[in-house]
């Protein structure tokens, strides 16, 4: 759900009390909030996210992702609720404070672009703009235009652009108020996949350029791992885990091992690159993975950062490391632990030099291997991807 036309929300609340906003000196996004809909739900949570980077704000659908974010923003009001935001104090009720939504330096992105149709782009980026004090501003115009790139777009109306133009407009328009924090609901869930792919590098490029936190809501596994530093689970109004995304994507007892896009995130840097075969070599605490550099992208210096996702579905595990294979990357491992994965399958989490790895085996597998935790053994990578 998007969390538009929320005004109704907050009109009860509005003018209880408003105050100047003291300053705490803690940084992180902290929100504490309880906010009731209907009879059935009330979101009920106290968590302290990171104050930079991307934080995937994830669960089931219905269970308070967007609450979550009204409540960040104002749009209802949590009672009890607190929110500070980098030493920012945009409510506490325990020093009576309340900021309205508009008092609230942030930018929100929703799943549709919510453009004004009769302005065009660039009057619709000057209309955020404006609200913004001059000594407020941190982000440019044109810093903006820049990094979504859409400098060719100023001229147009937002009814002849595509959706991914259009949102990519919504995104630098929000950036154009020089937001603290930006809250972003399901960005890129009515865009089809080719749109997506187009947009993920600019949400990355953002990401590096500007420090700004944001909460990102999404059910896009893929998105989680491309993009989140961190992430919350939210499961019926609760917050049930949060921390690095690599953690909590590897961890068993939370739902982001359940299905079939289960995968770890691994850190490394790039070692060296093959040039006849165009395989990357990248370093990490594990060992050497060699990966594929995908056609068209561009060549990166050695030493740079480099993070990879592996499958679980592609990952097999062998008691003595086979040679003669066409799978590049094998690499010794240790069972940390063995979980159920439906009837005939188990999810392996395996220790690689302190990485953890999933492989997804079937029971038979499992049984003839005779798999249990502390044994040492091989893990073969079919496939790496790499994010970024
Ligand atoms: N205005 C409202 N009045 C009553 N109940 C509401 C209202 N808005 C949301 N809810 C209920 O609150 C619960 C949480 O809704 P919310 O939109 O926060 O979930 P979500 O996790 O963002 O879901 P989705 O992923 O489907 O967008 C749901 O049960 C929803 O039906």
């Amino acid at each position: 759900m998007t969390f538009v036309a929320a005004s109704a929300d907050v009109s009860s609340a509005a003018g209880q009390f408003e105050s100047d906003s003291p300053a705490s000196s803690a940084p992180g996004v902290a929100v504490r909030a309880r906010v009731e809909r209907g009879t059935d739900f009330a979101l009920d949570v106290d968590v302290t996210l990171a104050g930079r980077g991307i934080t995937a704000i994830f669960g089931a659908s219905g269970c308070g992702k967007t609450t979550l974010l009204r409540a960040v923003a104002g749009l209802v009001r949590p009672q009890p609720g607190r929110v500070v935001v980098n030493g920012d104090v945009w409510q506490d009720d325990a020093q009576r404070v309340w900021r309205p939504t508009h008092r609230r330096p942030l930018g929100v992105v929703f799943q549709e672009a919510s453009l004004f149709e009769h302005l065009s782009v660039q009057r619709n980026l000057d209309f955020g703009r404006r609200r913004v004090p001059p000594a407020e501003r941190r982000v440019s115009l044109e810093q903006a235009i820049d990094l979504l790139g859409i400098a060719a777009l100023l001229g147009r109306s937002p009814a002849g652009l595509s959706g991914g133009e259009r949102q990519r407009v919504a995104i630098a328009r929000a950036l154009a108020t020089s937001p603290r924090l930006l809250l972003m609901d399901e960005p890129l869930a009515a865009l089809d996949a080719p749109r997506k792919a187009e947009l993920l590098p600019y949400f990355e490029r953002l990401q590096r350029e500007l420090d700004i936190p944001v909460c990102y809501v999404t059910h896009s596994l893929d998105e989680v791992a491309r993009l989140a530093d961190d992430v919350l689970l939210v499961d019926a109004g609760r917050a049930v885990s949060h921390g690095p995304t690599a953690e909590l994507m590897t961890r068993m007892d939370l739902s982001l091992t359940q299905g079939d896009a289960a995968s770890a995130l691994i850190d490394g840097r790039l070692e060296a690159f093959d040039a006849t075969y165009r395989l990357m070599h990248v370093h990490f605490a594990g060992g050497v993975l060699q990966c594929l550099q995908a056609p068209g992208t561009p060549e990166r210096a050695l030493g740079q950062r480099v993070r990879l996702r592996v499958q679980a579905r592609d990952v097999s595990l062998t008691l003595a490391a086979a040679h003669d294979t066409s799978i590049l990357n094998v690499l010794p491992a240790t069972v940390r632990s063995i979980g159920d994965d439906g009837p005939a399958q188990t999810l392996v989490a395996l220790d690689v030099g302190g990485s953890t790895l999933l492989a997804r085996v079937t029971r038979k597998s499992a049984d003839a291997l005779q798999l249990k935790p502390g044994q040492s053994l091989f893990a073969q990578l079919k496939g790496v991807a790499v994010l970024d």
